[in-house]
């Protein structure tokens, strides 16, 4: 660690004598990002244990993107680059746009931005929760039931299409998040090419069109030879970006011309200055339509995962939304709002616990507790979706105004927001001279397929023993448990339904011999 700071407040070295040492201490240095990786732990955790994992979660993280990770120490990060840019002679930074050419060459820049993906169809929703429930970062069954993963992910897609369906009904019979990401992919493309880093822009979802395998193949076709690999997600959890990289991971792995290409993963992003300032623009310009904007309450609503993924697989989810608004919130101070503020979390699917407080209660609390003003900020996903335009607009809209609130107000999703896509296009320039370093160290060390810093590192960091998750729908649960209850009765029912079908038809059977139904023969 002072190994780490010391770096990264070296000033640019001047005599041979300093270049030795600033090389020195960055070889250590990176000696010891190769360290922690191999030993999280995963196992059950008290509330202690889950700050210890996220604590070293990010000191991993930081350690492979030490340069631009840390939006907060933005001195640091342009000392560090310097120092980097002296010994390794690969530098790019805001402050000296030419040198990206030093980076780039002849090289073919792809940025690969994943996704969740969408039914774009009412008929596409049933395949498409049949594609979420089939991955095991989802739904991860104990290993002797993995064979169930598919036909369970048929019955709980089956069942659960008709609710699906009335809810992208009502947002115009689709999801619109195939055309924003586009749409983003397009700015982000014009914002690297106005900062003189041309490159192509790929959209790859994990469970709709385009899927991630169709991005792969375009960026083969294209000759790509540095990817910067984005997740369109701020803040990192197993269930999104992990599940996205572990795919791109099995891809990379089965490829030849994947495993030579070099590349760098962006884990999240939720700490970069132009990302918070952009979400500060967005709350400032909605309070301000308040009668009375110093009274509202501001009310983070990110999206829900079940309790045991940050609990017992170490997912870093919820600290770092909680770091997220935390950060926001400086932000507003900064500029004169001092505004309560709320974070719950909503969309839960299943009957396990998921993380709390849970928006619906949460939204009914705040109107008894006399809260009159409400402000809902969605603050897990940067695109309008089904659960910011039915489940926000629509459905909590009319539970807070039921609860007592008055004036009720929602913060659109960040979509293209200018900042926005222009701090992500730092984001991608800042990250490209890893793309390099640390393929070119990992080639040396022959450790794994893909280079240091990228998916299976992270894996490792966020969930290294792939531990087995409680599922987020109805299993099978042996005992004296809710699960049971419900299976049970569910086999029950059908029972008694086949004998009374059996009955009927064949006019034999006990309801017969006892009177209770008449005989028609
Ligand atoms: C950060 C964002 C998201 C997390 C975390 C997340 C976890 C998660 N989601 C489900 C189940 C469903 N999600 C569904 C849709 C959906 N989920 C996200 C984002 C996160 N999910 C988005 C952006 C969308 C909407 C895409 C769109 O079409 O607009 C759905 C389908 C919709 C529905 O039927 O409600 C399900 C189901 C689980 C189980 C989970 C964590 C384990
Ligand atoms: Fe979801």
């Amino acid at each position: 660690m002072g190994i780490e700071v010391l770096a990264l407040s070296l000033p640019s070295p001047s005599s041979h004598c300093e270049q030795a040492l600033v090389l020195l201490l960055f070889m250590l240095r990176f000696w010891a990002v190769l360290l922690p990786t191999c030993s999280i732990q995963t196992s059950k955790c008290s509330s202690g244990r889950q700050i210890e994992a996220y604590a070293r979660k990010s000191s991993v993280v930081s350690k492979i993107y030490p340069a631009w990770f840390h939006p907060s120490s933005s001195d640091s990060r342009h000392s560090f680059q310097r120092c980097f840019s002296s010994s390794e002679a690969l530098l790019t930074s805001k402050s000296q746009p030419a040198s990206t050419s030093l980076v780039l060459g002849n090289e073919k820049v792809g940025v690969l931005l994943l996704n969740l993906g969408g039914p774009e169809t009412l008929d596409d929703v049933q395949p498409f929760l049949f594609n979420l429930f089939s991955d095991p970062d989802i739904i991860r069954l104990p290993r002797m039931f993995r064979f169930l993963q598919k036909p369970l992910a048929q019955f709980i897609s089956v069942v659960r299409a008709p609710k699906s369906k009335e809810g992208y009904a009502s947002i115009g019979g689709g999801s619109p998040l195939r055309q924003i990401t586009d749409a983003q992919g397009e700015e982000l493309r014009k914002a690297l090419c106005d900062k003189n880093v041309p490159a192509k822009v790929y959209v790859g979802m994990r469970y709709w069109h385009p899927f991630t395998e169709e991005a792969i193949e375009l960026i083969k076709q294209d000759g790509i030879t540095k990817l910067v690999v984005l997740p369109l997600y701020p803040q990192f959890s197993i269930s999104t970006s992990g599940s996205s990289l572990r795919l791109l991971e099995s891809i990379f792995r089965e490829d030849e011309y994947l495993v030579n290409m070099q590349h760098t993963v962006i884990p999240s992003w939720y700490q970069r200055e132009g990302y918070i300032k952009a979400m500060a623009n967005l709350i400032e310009k909605e309070l301000s339509k308040f009668a009375t904007p110093q009274k509202v309450m501001i009310f983070f609503s990110a999206h829900g995962v079940p309790l045991a993924y940050v609990e017992e697989a170490g997912d870093p989810y919820k600290a770092e939304m909680e770091e997220c608004v935390d950060l926001i919130m400086e932000e507003l101070e900064k500029r004169g709002i001092t505004n309560p503020c709320t974070l719950a979390y909503q969309s839960r699917v299943g009957p396990v616990e998921w993380l709390k407080p849970y928006t619906d209660e949460t939204i009914v609390e705040l109107g008894q507790k006399g809260v009159k003003n409400l402000l809902a900020v969605p603050i897990s996903f940067v695109s309008e979706h089904i659960e910011t335009l039915e489940e926000i607009d629509v459905e909590y809209k009319e539970l807070a105004l039921k609860s007592g609130i008055e004036n009720w107000g929602r913060v659109p999703a960040l979509g293209c927001e200018p900042t926005f896509i222009s701090d992500l296009a730092d984001a991608v320039i800042e990250s490209l001279p890893y793309v390099g370093a640390m393929a070119v160290s990992n080639l040396e060390a022959r450790q794994s397929l893909v280079p240091l810093g990228s998916v299976e590192e992270l894996l490792a960091a966020y969930d290294s023993k792939r531990g087995e998750l409680p599922p987020p729908v109805t299993v099978w649960e042996w005992g004296w448990t809710k699960s049971a209850e419900t299976w049970n009765g569910r086999a029950a029912m059908l029972a008694v339904l086949a004998l009374l079908v059996f009955e009927v038809t064949t006019g034999e059977g006990f309801l017969h011999q006892w009177g209770v139904l008449p005989l028609f023969r």
